[in-house]
Order: C-alpha cells, then structure tokens, then sequence
C-alpha cells in the first residue's frame, strides 16, 4: 500500500492506493474518522456495485452505513440530484458525526461532497473514486460542486476530505471511454507542472493505455502527488497558483456548458481544452509548433480527441467562456504553456485570437 499525504495543517489528510483491498477500507475511515459512527455511502447507477461492496465492508467494520444512488452522468451535478442526497442524510438521522462516503467518479465526488459540505454546515467527506479521472484530480484537494444550466460547477465550495481511498482494482472493469478521459488529466500534469512525467507519459503511451499495472501505480501516484503539492500551496484558488490545474479547462467548460452536460466527459473535454490552449499559446508566441505536435501526438496515442465534435456557436463559446471562475469582469483568463513543464496565467489574450483558435477548432 502506498500512501500520498496532503500536508494542509488541521485539515491533512492521506491518499491510499491499494489494489482490490476494500476490507481495508473500514480501517482506513475508522482511523481518518474515529468520531464517526454513522456513514452515507453515495453511488451512481455505474459505480452502485462498488457502492454497495464499500457499504457492506462499512457495515462489517461496525459501522452504520447508509446507501443512496443517483443516475450517472454530469447531468446529475444537479440542485435535484442535491436534494436528494440531502433527503437520504435526513432519513439517515445524520448528525456533525456522519460521514459521506463518495464512492465513484468525478460527478458524484463533486456531488456528494458538496452535499457533506453544506449538510448541516459541513460533515467529514471521505472519497473513494472508481474512476481513473476520480484518482488522479477530482478526489483530491476539496473542490465540490454542482453545475449551473449556463455554467459548469458555478456552485460549491472547497471541502477537504477526511481521507481518500484509491483501490486501482476498480480500473480493471472501468469502460474503455471513462478510462482514456482521465488520462486527459494526467497529461495535463506533465504539460503544467513536470517535463519529465510528460516525457514518461510519451515514452509509456501504450502500457499506460493497456493499463500495464506498473504503469497505473506511477501515473496515478505521481498524478495525486502533483495535485497535492499545488494544493498544499493555494488551497483555496488565492494566490493564482492552483488556477495551474485549470489549464485547458476554460474551452473545456465551454464544450461542456455548450453540450448541456451530455456530449462529452469531462477528459474529453480537457483535451480538446488542451489543445486549443497550445493553439492559442502559440498564435501569441508563447510555444512554437514543435509544443503543440508533441501534445497532440500524446493526446492522439493515448486515444484522446483533439477537436469539438459538435461545431457548437463561437459566440454561445465565448459567453461561457467571459463568465467562467477565472474571469474577471467579463474579461477572460487563460492557463497557458511557456515551454514543457510550466505555465502562466494570462489576463490580456485578445478575444479575436480565441475567435480564430475555436474557429480553427471546431472546423476540424
Ligand atoms: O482542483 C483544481 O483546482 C482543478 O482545477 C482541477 C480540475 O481538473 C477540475 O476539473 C476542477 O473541478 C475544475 O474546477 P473549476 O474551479 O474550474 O470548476
Ligand atoms: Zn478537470
């Protein structure tokens, strides 16, 4: 078993990656949570098998668990969705005690973590994400959310988990589509923050897309060690430092927001984000073409798509785009490359250059 800390003072928690060890798991919360005796295990329609396992080792450790399922898909990022996680931590008797057991991808992290964060002003989260996107970004330092109709996770809160639980095991059985999106997020570490990774990533494109178990344990280890040093140093988005992780994401929530949460996952949509952030990049001069070549041609052989699949409207896109978290005053903010390894964040991107660049894009 390894084990990645998130050093955030009073609110530190562990990562634990084990492999097909859910007996484990009781242990784990009993020891992150040893005021708790009472657990709601939240699931969605494709997580429910793993769901239900977790609820019952929960139960075998001695611990009272609840169960609630929501329907798949971002579509339940949702106010009605919210509800009735709060309907089943009522019926539940929950009380400041209570945890939340998330137990899936990115949708119900977010979902059923800014249900514990707001749930009688806040009860201990502890993740346990199926997904490998869940794994390497969205269990990790405390962004939960749901989605607004205009808007992608317009509302929510930072709330840290009391622990997170990654069990590569459930990699094994997670559909080919669900497992190439969140290698999105893992290239994305390498472009931001580490050269070498994204070297790593190049040279491993195929045992990481065959899910080589080797290659799983260092992408994913190295993936949350990344995070969670960003997040050790902007916990809450202040300082500018964390919005690193949101690179690619402002086109990304443009597409989302744009294919009412339907069309594509939330990695596909990052690696189009991606790949229009080093178009833009290199129309202001910041990277050359030899940049944006080496990071489609990761993207490409990892099985990632580099263009909309739909020619949704530039003016909806820049909409969305002009009132995303980042912006300030209507006035776009963009992550983009300076060479391998880092980026900026930049505030004066003219917009006829964005126009060009989703032009560009969606023509494709
Ligand atoms: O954790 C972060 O910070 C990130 O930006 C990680 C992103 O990959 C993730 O999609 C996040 O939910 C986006 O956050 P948002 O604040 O841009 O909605
Ligand atoms: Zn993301």
């Amino acid at each position: 078993m390894e084990t990645v800390r998130v050093n955030l003072g009073a609110r530190s928690y562990d990562i634990a990656l084990a492999h097909g060890a859910t007996a484990g798991l009781g242990a784990f919360v009993r020891a992150a949570l040893p005021k708790t005796s009472t657990v709601l295990v939240v699931g969605d329609s494709n997580s429910r098998p793993h769901a239900e396992s977790i609820q019952a080792a929960l139960t075998g450790a001695g611990l009272r668990a609840g169960g609630a399922v929501v329907p798949a898909g971002e579509a339940s990022k949702c106010l009605d969705q919210l509800a009735v996680l709060y309907d089943a931590l009522y019926e539940l008797a929950a009380d400041r005690s209570t945890a939340v057991v998330a137990v899936g991808g990115g949708v119900i992290g977010d979902l059923a973590g800014f249900a514990a964060a707001t749930y009688n002003r806040g009860l201990p989260l502890v993740m346990v994400p199926t997904t490998l996107l869940s794994m390497v970004d969205s269990s990790v330092g405390g962004k939960t959310g749901i989605n607004h109709p205009k808007g992608k996770n317009l509302i929510g809160s930072f709330h840290q988990p009391a622990g997170v639980w990654i069990d590569l095991a459930f990699l094994d059985t997670l559909p080919a589509r669900e497992f190439i999106s969140g290698l999105a997020e893992v290239v994305k570490y390498g472009v931001i923050l580490d050269a070498d990774f994204f070297a790593y990533l190049e040279a491993h494109a195929h045992a990481v897309r065959t899910r080589e178990p080797g290659a799983l344990l260092r992408v994913v280890t190295r993936s949350c060690r990344l995070k969670a040093d960003v997040v050790e140093q902007d916990e809450y988005e202040r300082t500018g430092l964390r919005a690193v992780l949101n690179y690619g994401h402002t086109f990304a929530h443009a597409f989302e927001t744009c294919g009412g949460y339907g069309t594509l996952l939330h990695g596909e949509a990052v690696s189009i984000g991606m790949e229009c952030a080093a178009r833009l990049a290199r129309e202001i001069g910041l990277i050359g073409d030899e940049f944006v070549s080496r990071q489609t041609k990761l993207l490409d052989a990892l099985g990632l798509p580099t263009a909309p699949p739909v020619r949704w409207p530039i003016d909806d896109l820049i909409a969305v785009m002009r009132r995303d978290k980042k912006a300030v005053g209507g006035q776009m903010r963009f992550i983009l490359p300076t060479r391998m390894g880092e980026v900026k964040l930049f505030d004066d991107v003219p917009e006829p250059l964005v126009r060009a660049v989703l032009e560009s894009a969606v023509s494709r």
